[in-house]
């Protein structure tokens, strides 16, 4: 399904275990600061929202996506978490560096689910537009990041 026939902000918190017990990372990007904020203030909210401590959630700033990778590892490797959500917004530019950004990213948080037991979420908006990221971070279509919590949630009380 499309994200245009799908809110990325609706979740039922009756199907969504306690965040209670669990330790968050984010890893934000600071390309398109204004997106990836967003992102990152729906992703805090909604893990609160279902029980999460505050203090519970640990924040860190990389230059840009392709760096999220590195972030998440160092994350996992030093600080005791439940899941890391990586954040980024890659937006199109005039030449192919968008399309090496996002496969690269993509390919690395996929590779870190596959490298450590710790579940590294995927929120990185790869948009064609500034409008298309602005849609999807609490515009018309919702918020990726909260949709990005939810999936953080879900994965940390997966086995228990
Ligand atoms: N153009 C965007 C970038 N580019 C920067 C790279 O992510 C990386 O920081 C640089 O190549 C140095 O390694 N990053 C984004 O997150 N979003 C963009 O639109
Ligand atoms: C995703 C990017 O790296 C891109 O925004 C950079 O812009 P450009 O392709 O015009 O150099």
């Amino acid at each position: 399904m499309a994200t245009e026939n799908k809110n990325l902000s609706h979740y039922d918190k009756a199907t969504i275990p306690s965040a209670k017990e669990f330790r968050f990372g984010i890893v934000v990007s600071e390309w398109n600061e204004q997106i990836t904020d967003a992102l990152y203030q729906g992703a805090k909210e909604a893990l609160i929202d279902c029980g999460a401590l505050e203090s519970n959630i640990v924040k860190w700033d990389v230059p840009g996506s392709f760096e999220l990778t590195f972030g998440a590892k160092k994350m996992i490797e030093t600080q005791a978490l439940d899941a890391v959500i990586a954040i980024g917004s890659v937006i199109q530019g005039e030449t192919k560096h968008f399309d090496f950004v996002c496969s690269a990213t993509a390919n690395g948080i996929k590779d870190l689910n596959v490298r450590y037991d710790v579940p590294v979420i995927f929120c990185v908006l790869t948009d064609n537009t500034l409008l298309q990221a602005i849609d999807r971070s609490g515009g018309k279509h919702g918020n990726k990041g909260t949709e990005a919590a939810i999936a953080a949630v879900k994965m940390a009380a997966l086995g228990n």
